[in-house]
């Protein structure tokens, strides 16, 4: 780890303690001094500054909270000077709580105080060497969070595709990061200033679907007392996102295909075919190629959109990220709303890495704001996330066997997802023949997408229930 360098930023009114500062000048400690929240934000644009010391006025600024915000919660150590009284204040005892490494009264002394910076100048490098690894987006709401080798693939993927104009299809399991790679792929494409539209397919009533999408003409039908511009043509520049493409009813998948075919779209009651400029992506979490073979979805509109493809994978297929990204919704949570709560305790990370995540990056979205709320301490526990320690690996009742079954049935998977479902590569990487690999699959009721027999969501548990049961 690189020696941390000793830069101070002082926020406030120091002149009281001028003396001491220039003590710590003299230990070493480069001084930059902000005298409000605007000047911090631009001074560390400029210096890497990683401990603030702040003046903190009995008014109590909530500074040290809104630079963690604009920043990242816990990339600046914040060490509070305050007035022993001013701890009376329960905003002030709060704010100090929540947002600052420690606080010394005033006057300050330079010995104590240097002794301070430097242990938080220490915590501050130990953030910096465990950074959250991002694809960063433009739009600062939408970074997408992992470092594994499947979402290292998936950002080389949308760097791709984002280049090119062509529609794509997203497929992946619900809540796998669709809409997020969709945003990703329009901010890293030349369309990235146009509007990103959203329509959720099946959300939409099959009356208006028509209406929303292509607009409709002034007196089109009974009720339309005004032209209206449809999603499509509110994209022009941009990039339309269909969401749920499979629940697109038959005869709106022959319209969508027209307009695929000619960019141009006739409003409802219309005369004219207008042009519009915009790139449509598609997202689905049902097989799409199924849905064709059963007539559910036309053939043609299927080849049209699958020009590109993208598969988010299932978090279960990186579960390495799943730390990284609970920190980053856990600091995210804790930037709109302070909290108490410093983190996960250890227990509640090796339980993370143990459940198998149906819901996938959603869940644990939902899971960790749930334990911000539920959280009676400074740690959170597994059971603030509504999560217990699995069985199944503890049970004194599991044999050997059951055990080994299970290790077996998730290292499959987790090969088969590292390698694209390609079996012959899994099996060369597992070293077992191919036909050995088969016979494992069938052992174990996984289809060689990863997923379980009847293509439900793959829960370690319940092979081993179909296990045990089918013996
Ligand atoms: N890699 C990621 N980094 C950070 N957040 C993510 C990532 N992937 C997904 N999320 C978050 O998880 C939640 C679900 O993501 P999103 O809505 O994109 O999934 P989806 O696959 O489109 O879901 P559905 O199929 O249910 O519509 C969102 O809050 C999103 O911001």
């Amino acid at each position: 780890m690189m020696e941390p360098s000793r830069q101070l930023m002082t926020v406030g009114n120091t002149t009281s303690f001028r003396d001491t500062l220039q003590q710590l000048s003299s230990y070493g400690w480069s001084i930059h001094h902000a005298d409000n929240a605007q000047e911090a934000m631009e001074l560390l644009n400029s210096q890497a500054c990683s401990v603030g010391l702040i003046a903190m006025a009995p008014s109590a600024s909530s500074l040290p909270l809104e630079v963690n915000t604009r920043y990242g919660l816990s990339q600046i150590q914040w060490v509070a000077i305050i007035e022993r009284d001013a701890l009376q204040h329960d905003k002030i005892r709060d704010l100090i709580y929540n947002a600052c490494y420690a606080y010394q009264d005033y006057p300050p002394d330079a010995r104590r105080l240097d002794i301070l910076l430097e242990s938080a100048l220490g915590m501050a490098s130990l953030h910096e060497a465990h950074p959250i690894p991002t694809l960063s987006c433009p739009d600062d709401n939408h970074h997408m969070i992992g470092e594994s080798s499947v979402m290292r693939e998936l950002y080389r993927t949308i760097h791709k595709v984002a280049g090119a104009d062509a529609p794509v299809l997203i497929t992946g399991e619900s809540g796998t990061g669709k809409e997020l790679t969709a945003r990703a792929i329009h901010a890293h494409s030349s369309r990235g200033h146009g509007p990103f539209n959203v329509v959720n397919c099946g959300a939409l009533p099959s009356g208006l679907i028509q209406s929303e999408l292509f607009g409709h003409e002034k007196g089109a039908f009974t009720g339309a007392n005004q032209r209206k511009i449809g999603i499509i043509e509110n994209s022009q520049g941009g990039t339309l996102f269909l969401d749920e493409i499979g629940d697109l009813p038959l005869d709106m998948q022959v319209n969508l295909l027209r307009f695929l075919e000619n960019l141009k779209v006739f409003r409802v009651g219309g005369l004219k075919e207008i042009p519009v400029d915009v790139r449509v992506l598609a997202a689905t979490h049902v097989d799409l190629e199924k849905a064709v073979e059963m007539g559910e979805f036309r053939e043609d509109l299927y080849h049209r959109l699958n020009v590109l493809q993208v598969r988010t994978p299932a978090l279960r297929e990186h579960p390495e990220d799943i730390e990284p990204l609970a920190r980053f919704f856990f600091q995210k949570f804790s930037a709109e709303k302070p909290s108490r709560v410093r983190g996960f305790s250890h227990d509640c990370t090796v339980v993370m890495r143990q459940h198998p995540w149906p819901g996938n990056i959603r869940e644990l979205v939902n899971r960790v704001r749930r334990s911000m709320v539920m959280c009676e301490q400074r740690l959170i526990r597994p059971t603030d996330m509504g999560l217990e320690r699995r069985q199944s690996l503890s049970r004194d009742t599991d044999t050997l066997q059951q055990v080994r079954d299970m290790a077996e049935s998730e290292a499959i998977r987790a090969a088969l997802a590292r390698n694209k479902h390609k079996v012959l590569h899994a099996a060369r990487e597992l070293g077992v023949s191919r036909v050995t690999l088969y016979r494992l699959l069938e052992k174990h009721c996984i289809d060689k997408n990863g997923g379980s027999v009847d293509g439900k969501t793959v829960d370690p548990s319940t092979f081993r229930l179909v296990q045990l049961t089918s013996t």
